[in-house]
């Protein structure tokens, strides 16, 4: 049977009952659209409640959706079927169709039982309909409210769900900053107990909010703060005023932790970087040294100069010590100070506030200190930031806070801060080109990264490398270099370092149509230097030989000059050794 909504307000339907006996002095009952009784007056006398009825003439009601005034019960033509035809013991009734949303959802049955209930029956007969009417309308209104009410609790045990599992912080108040509702992520956020919230005021916690209560005005996506107990927390958000009849009447926030943010950001907008010491490739002392130290730096937290050649791996070595260190899984931020003009530079170190400059994002925005809080900065080419820019870093560095470009108050950040030049820095200092105190600040420690020319050794290992990078990447099959293209790659002086060497590796990979790389498919640049010395075929041992050769005739056949030799080439002094008799090198050897 369906669920009968009169029964959902059985006791309005009870009250209407009683209140229509006590006007008119008949009995009364409310049958729902099954005959079901909901309500009857007289004490369960002439019908009990939640009992269904056979009720004829109910049944007649509902089905025309009319009213009968019936003043000789048992002969209407809808009592034919009764077995109390013309029989009946009512003396007089009336039934009266109710009404929900145009659906007939009961009747109202009035009924006189004896001579003197007919006798005013027929006395207020006139009245009857008119204050039917208006009890069917009120009994319609009640369930109107409860459907509403029904469905409005629901819709606010919904929302109540949504908002505790919503990841965002989210506090509403009224307008004397009394909080209401407070979900789980705002008490995580802003470290708050569950017993705390109470004796919060979020007039007291949250310094823009006066300002949003008085004017009205909200807004959205923005960097903004809570003071609890002393402790700043610094959120990214949004404030919406709530108004009603033209007054605000409270406030909605909604907010994630400002350090979350910039780390989503970070994940969403850098690329997966696992640089790290592994695939620093070389096997020269020089190199190794190198990795042995900046290693050793990583666990810290000071500040490193990477001093060395352009393209010599300076920022692989920023990034492998980053990953290397306890703050891998923050982010690392790296700014090129050279490659960005000096009108901007500023802004994308310290970011700007809201409103700092006309036409500037309004909503202002973070700079790469602020992004990269908790993790490492990467100031790649320090040497090249102008004077006036070098007083602020120092400023960050010294006080570890940072001021926005238009904004009166600092932000605290926690960084890393890397640097790295190909300038002489000392002897920008003695020019009067960089501050000296910012030099002693960043040049805490130096790390000086050889260039490629000092570790000719390194060259095969180098090669080796980049052809298996660029033949996974092209998907070629080759196997490696020819002799004479080995050679030419092995005495060439690489000005531009590791990067050229790989540069000239992806080239030769897409020239190259055979299995082996020839000398013709590597650039000219490197050929024509070889053309000026003398066309010769030359085996591999042939190479190693001249190769030695050359070293020793730049270092000298000393003990020293024999281990730079080894040192430059990336082998051991014994093997060198070795590898002089075989060659029966002709040398006067200085043991
Ligand atoms: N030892 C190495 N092993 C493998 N790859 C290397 C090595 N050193 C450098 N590279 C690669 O060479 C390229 C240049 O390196 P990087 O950008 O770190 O040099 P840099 O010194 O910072 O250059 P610049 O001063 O011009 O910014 C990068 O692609 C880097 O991955």
């Amino acid at each position: 049977m369906e669920h009968s909504i009169l029964f959902t307000i059985q006791e309005e339907v009870n009250l209407v009952a009683e209140a229509i006996k006590s006007v008119l002095e008949l009995e009364v009952i409310i049958y729902d659209q099954n005959h079901v009784v909901v309500a009857a007056t007289g004490g369960g006398q002439h019908a009990v409640v939640g009992e269904q009825v056979r009720g004829h003439i109910i049944k007649e009601v509902l089905k025309t959706d009319q009213p009968i005034y019936n003043l000789n019960p048992g002969f209407h033509d809808a009592c034919k079927s009764c077995v109390l035809y013309k029989n009946c013991a009512e003396k007089a009734d009336v039934s009266y169709p109710l009404k929900h949303e145009g659906k007939n959802v009961g009747v109202i049955s009035l009924t006189a039982f004896t001579k003197e209930q007919k006798a005013e029956f027929e006395r207020k007969h006139d009245i009857l309909s008119n204050y039917l009417d208006k009890m069917a309308d009120l009994i319609s209104s009640k369930i109107n409210a409860e459907s509403l009410l029904k469905k409005y609790l629901s819709m606010s045990q919904t929302l109540q769900v949504a908002i505790r599992s919503m990841n965002e912080g989210i506090i509403a108040a009224d307008h004397n900053g009394r909080i209401l509702e407070v979900n789980r992520s705002a008490k995580h956020i802003l470290h708050i107990r569950r017993d705390e919230v109470l004796q919060l005021n979020l007039l007291d916690m949250m310094p823009d909010l006066p300002k949003v209560l008085f004017t009205g005005k909200g807004f959205t996506d923005r960097d903004y703060s809570f003071i609890i107990n002393g402790e700043k927390i610094n959120v990214f958000g949004s404030a919406i005023p709530l108004e009603h009849n033209e007054h605000i009447i409270g406030v909605v926030l909604s907010f994630k932790d400002q350090l979350e943010v910039q780390k989503f950001a970070y994940s969403i907008t850098s690329e997966v970087d696992d640089s790290n010491f592994d695939i620093i490739v070389g096997k020269s002392k020089a190199l190794l040294e190198t990795k042995a130290i900046a290693k050793q730096v990583s666990a810290t937290d000071s500040t490193v100069l990477f001093l060395g050649e352009s393209g010599t791996g300076k920022e692989l070595f920023a990034r492998a010590v980053h990953n290397n260190s306890h703050r891998a899984d923050k982010p690392f931020r790296a700014i090129n100070c050279a490659a960005i003009p000096e009108a901007l530079l500023e802004s994308e170190l310290f970011g700007y506030s809201e409103g700092a400059f006309t036409g500037a994002r309004k909503k202002g925005k973070p700079g790469k200190f602020e992004l990269a809080n908790g993790g490492t900065i990467f100031l790649d080419e320090i040497g090249d930031m102008p004077l006036h820019l070098q007083v602020k870093i120092l400023r960050v560095l010294q006080e570890r806070k940072v001021e926005r470009i238009g904004a009166n108050e600092s932000v605290d950040i926690d960084v890393r801060v890397l640097a790295a030049t190909n300038k002489n820095l000392e002897k920008m200092v003695k020019d009067g080109e960089f501050r000296e105190d910012l030099y002693y600040r960043l040049h805490v420690i130096p790390v000086h990264i050889p260039p490629l020319r000092e570790r000719i050794g390194d060259v095969p290992v180098l090669l080796h490398y980049f052809v298996n990078h660029y033949m996974e990447i092209t998907e070629k099959e080759i196997k490696g270099f020819s002799p004479d293209a080995l050679e030419l790659l092995s005495s060439y002086h690489w000005p531009g370092n590791i990067r050229e060497l790989q540069n000239t590796v992806e080239y030769a990979i897409n020239m190259a149509s055979e299995q082996w790389v020839t000398c013709d498919n590597l650039p000219a640049r490197l050929r024509e230097v070889n053309e000026s010395e003398e066309e010769q075929e030359l085996t591999l041992s042939e190479m190693e030989e001249k190769m030695i050769k050359k070293a020793l005739d730049k270092y000298g056949d000393t003990l020293d000059g024999k281990k730079k030799v080894a040192e430059t080439l990336g082998i051991n002094i014994a093997t060198l050794y070795r590898k002089i008799n075989k060659f029966e090198i002709n040398r006067n050897m200085q043991m």
